[in-house]
């Protein structure tokens, strides 16, 4: 059973030309997807429509076995599977890193001790620790960007989604996420304009273009 399946998806944005023209894939547990295209061909788009936050015109998405069509349906689906955002300043909303990333165990019912037990475990593991109490809206780019990972691992998902993950990362710090993201078990969707990367990490490639997924696995 895939754990997600985008079956012929069509898809525009209200009062725009059609982004996706009947685009399908299949995420198989354990697999790691990247998906490359030209910019503005709907990588971002099909992300949000695997986790629900845009609805398909025409096809179906499935997830960890049904299909999804209500918003009531992806709840459980953004539960398990965690996307991480291409502007961080989308996905972190509260005042402080640490209150960031105890947000979703807390929303998953953990308790607040229990919480900041798995912030402190997620910083530690992304060597963040030292920005626990900072002030989320004063970190830098790329500070953010390590941060919004943290808010999605602390949620324990089963496929991680990453928009653009290394994205305003310097040299060490994208290599140091490389290396965090290549030893984590999830299956993933990668979307990343970056070649070196997209080898690193998910060498089966489909690429986005004419609103069609190909596969071009080198
Ligand atoms: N909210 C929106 N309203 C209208 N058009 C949108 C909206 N969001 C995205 N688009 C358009 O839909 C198309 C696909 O956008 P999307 O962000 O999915 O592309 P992408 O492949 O992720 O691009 P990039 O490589 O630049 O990140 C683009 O032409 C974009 O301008």
């Amino acid at each position: 059973m895939p754990l997600l399946e985008l079956d012929d998806i069509h898809f525009g944005y209200p009062g725009h030309a059609p982004v996706l023209r009947g685009a399908s894939l299949r995420l198989e547990p354990g697999q790691r997807l990247s998906i490359t295209g030209a910019n503005g061909s709907g990588k971002s788009t099909l992300l949000h429509l695997m986790v629900g936050l845009l609805r398909p015109v025409s096809g179906r998405v499935l997830a960890f076995g049904q299909e999804r069509r209500q918003e009531a349906d992806f709840h459980e689906v953004r539960r398990r599977a965690g996307l991480v955002f291409q502007d961080p300043d989308d996905q972190l909303f509260c005042p402080t890193v640490a209150e960031d990333v105890a947000f979703g165990p807390m929303n998953l019912g953990k308790n607040r001790a229990e919480a900041l037990a798995i912030v402190d475990a997620v910083l530690d593991r992304l060597g963040l620790s030292h920005l626990r109490e900072r002030v989320t809206y004063k970190l830098s780019g790329g500070e953010k960007r390590l941060v919004t990972l943290a808010t999605v691992l602390a949620m324990e998902p089963e496929v991680l989604l990453l928009d653009e993950p290394t994205n305003a990362l310097d040299e060490a710090n994208a290599a140091r996420l490389i290396a965090i993201l290549q030893a984590l078990p999830q299956a993933m969707v990668l979307v990343s304009h970056d070649a070196a990367l997209r080898a690193q990490l998910a060498p089966r490639a489909l690429r986005l273009s004419g609103g069609c997924l190909r596969d071009e696995t080198p």
